[in-house]
């Protein structure tokens, strides 16, 4: 296999930006290109002004400062570059379906196909073609007969790397990762092709920490490995319900457990549910495949872990109606965070989407602030959920730039993502300016519940 001297990535994403400006920033010696349809994502990546990247990811803007212009480009002419590479990544979106079989459950490889389709049109060299996008297990092999059938010669070897970020703290974790995992063929070639991709990596992962498989083991890892997170979320969420009802607390149950070595103290933080882009549609799309294999009991397990999720949310919203005596129509409720998680701008699948639907359904006044998202945003987000007109939505939701406008008025404050600068709020500023009696419904448990309670304040939090 000749060394690499020129890397694609289609599609400039969450994953594809980040990933590929570590591999550019590690490997100066290899160009990198990243090449999206959209052309204003890729102007925002090429803009001098670094507040203007497309997504937030604290130290991002550094990395690409480094290597912009000198081997790390972004570009919208995808054929030039997909010609021009020996290593092409492909790292496209993989929603659920909205249509047809599979419906909400199996992911759309509608994007997926249309890359394999366009590389096997446009190359007239060998190249290794990467799965990075999270796919369903054996996808490989549809990429391959795709690319094996253009009868032009040209070589393909397809390879799995699929990715483990997690927004708001990809940058270190791209740079320090728990292993990075690629499947590939087991022949020679499909060795050669797995060792060209190890020594990206090994710029400046330790060997011990890549983990080769054949091609299944890897796509299926991917599937499994977020199966596993939002099942310990679901499963502290669920303890949380028994909690409240016995005064248990929470914090203390996951700190009791989780020092229990065989469990481990991460990702055992109770809250309003989990969000993003991933958990939902990995697991739906596991569950699918399972029913599609006859193996019923297993999609029935995991699909349990949605179902939790989603009472989860609900629990929260109800919960915040039937204290506020019942109705909460015309009442201001206002909401501290939108985005999935702190320290990102994504907000897909975020759970503040579905606990305002639902207080909006009983015709609640929503005040949001967060300090990344956009009212565009926020409002597209809830348009998207189709339960009312665009005009409805507009009336009944409103964005704010000052924490302090958005609270002010309100009958109850819900803390939905877990900024830090919540924490550090004028809170008796807040009380002031509020409707008594003032709630706070704290999603996240981030607030310092006894200094609220002695402020005033009726304070609910998750699981305590
Ligand atoms: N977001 C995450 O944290 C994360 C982490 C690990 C894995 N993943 C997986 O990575 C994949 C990408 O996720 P994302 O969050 O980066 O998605 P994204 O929607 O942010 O980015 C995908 C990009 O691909 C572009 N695109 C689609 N089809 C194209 C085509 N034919 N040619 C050129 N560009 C095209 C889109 O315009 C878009 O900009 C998904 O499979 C996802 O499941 C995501
Ligand atoms: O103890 C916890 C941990 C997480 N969450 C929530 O779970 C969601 C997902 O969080 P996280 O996993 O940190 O962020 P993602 O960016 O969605 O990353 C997940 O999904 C990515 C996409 O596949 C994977 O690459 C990552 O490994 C995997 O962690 C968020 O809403 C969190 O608030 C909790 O409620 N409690």
């Amino acid at each position: 296999m000749k060394t690499i001297k020129s890397i694609c990535c289609i599609g400039a994403g969450y994953v594809g930006g980040p990933t590929m400006s570590v591999i550019a920033q590690k490997n100066p010696n290899i160009k990198v290109t990243v090449v999206d349809l959209n052309q204003q994502r890729i102007a925002d990546w090429n803009d001098q002004d670094l507040s203007k990247l497309p997504i937030f990811e604290p130290g991002l803007d550094q990395v690409v400062e480094e290597a912009r212009g000198r081997n790390l480009f972004f570009s919208t002419q995808v054929d030039e570059a997909i010609d021009e590479a020996d290593m092409i990544f492909i790292s496209v979106n993989t929603p659920t379906k909205t249509y047809g079989k599979g419906v909400g459950m199996a992911a759309d490889l509608k994007y997926v196909e249309l890359c394999a389709r366009q590389i096997a049109r446009v190359a007239t060299s060998d190249k290794i073609v990467v799965e990075k996008s999270t796919l369903p297990v054996r996808t490989a092999q549809a990429i391959k007969s795709i690319l094996d059938h253009t009868g032009n010669g040209v070589k393909f070897q397809i390879l799995s790397n699929p990715e483990f970020l997690a927004e708001g703290t990809a940058m270190t974790d791209l740079a320090n990762p728990d292993r990075v995992l690629i499947g590939g063929e087991q022949t020679p070639e499909g060795k050669k092709a797995i060792e060209a991709l190890v020594n990206i990596y090994g710029a400046w992962v330790p060997k011990t920490q890549i983990l080769t498989t054949n091609l299944w083991s890897s796509e299926l890892s991917k599937l499994v490995a977020n199966a596993f997170l939002a099942q310990r979320v679901s499963s502290i969420n669920a303890i949380s319900e028994l909690c409240e009802a016995t005064e248990a607390n929470v914090e203390e149950v996951a700190k009791a457990i989780g020092m229990d070595s065989r469990i481990g103290p991460k990702f055992l933080k109770a809250s309003v549910g989990f969000g993003g882009s991933c958990f939902q549609k990995d697991i739906l799309n596991l569950v699918y495949i399972s029913k599609s294999l006859g193996l019923n009991e297993v999609a029935d397990y995991w699909e349990q872990v949605i179902i939790m999720n989603n009472h989860q949310r609900n629990r929260f919203a109800n919960n915040i109606v039937s204290n506020l005596y019942n109705t909460v129509s015309g009442k201001k409720i206002a909401f501290l965070g939108w985005a999935f998680k702190k320290d990102t701008n994504d907000t897909r699948e975020s759970a503040a989407i579905y606990v305002a639907d639902k207080l909006i359904d009983e015709q609640a006044q929503i005040s949001v602030y967060d300090p990344k998202v956009s009212a565009t945003q926020m409002q597209s987000d809830l348009n998207y959920l189709n339960t009312r007109t665009e005009t409805e939505n507009k009336t009944y939701l409103k964005t704010k730039t000052d924490p302090y406008k958005a609270l002010e008025s309100a009958h109850a404050i819900a803390v939905l993502t877990e900024w830090d600068e919540f924490k550090d709020y004028d809170w008796q500023r807040i009380y002031e300016a509020m409707i008594k009696p003032a709630f706070v419904f704290d999603g996240r448990n981030v607030l310092d519940q006894e200094q609220l309670k002695a402020i005033g304040f009726q304070v609910q939090s998750i699981g305590k």
